[in-house]
């Protein structure tokens, strides 16, 4: 009889979204994303970072301050990070899993790849209006978006 204990695609999916969020340096929130294929193909995936070239020691991680001396002038989001590590053609139609629900700017790189569906987990910003304005056009585009469903099963990684 096949093992019984293995993870359904959501779970490795948001796995490997999760997975991704321990390359960040950002000490406010680390940020993963996963694209996959509609056959269940891997495709991409990034966290959140600075872009080549703006050393991650040079740069701020502050969250306050004068923008200039911010991160959120210069750190790219992992869910951007992913579409744009992608290099081939077939990202129409695929599945994005994010650790935390895409910003407006990242919705709008979401919509326009065609990417049909988001699953998210975490949606701490919610009440804000980046978040308002995402989930308005993803419902204007037709792009799904959908909580992630835990499967309450942890797995400890020994690196
Ligand atoms: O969709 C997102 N994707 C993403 O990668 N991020 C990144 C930008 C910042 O590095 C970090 C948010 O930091 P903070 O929670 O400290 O404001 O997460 C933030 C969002 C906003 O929802
Ligand atoms: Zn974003």
């Amino acid at each position: 009889m096949k093992k019984q204990d293995y993870i359904n695609w959501d779970a490795y999916f948001m796995g490997i979204a999760l997975l991704s969020t321990n390359r960040s340096k950002d000490p406010g929130t680390s940020v993963g994303a996963c694209i996959v294929s509609q056959d269940n193909k891997i495709l991409s995936v990034g966290y959140n970072g600075m872009p080549y070239g703006c050393s991650d020691d040079e740069y701020p991680w502050e969250r306050e301050g004068d923008p200039f001396d911010t991160k959120y002038f210069y750190v790219c989001h992992a869910e951007l990070n992913a579409i744009l590590n992608y290099t081939g053609t077939d990202i129409k139609g695929s599945k994005v899993y994010v650790t935390l629900f895409p910003c407006n700017e990242c919705t709008k790189a979401i919509i326009q790849k065609g990417i049909a569906e988001i699953i998210y987990m975490d949606d701490k910003y919610a009440h804000t209006p980046a978040v308002l304005a995402s989930k308005r056009m993803l419902t204007s585009a037709g792009v799904k978006f959908t909580k992630y469903t835990p499967i309450g099963k942890d797995i400890t990684l020994s690196l």
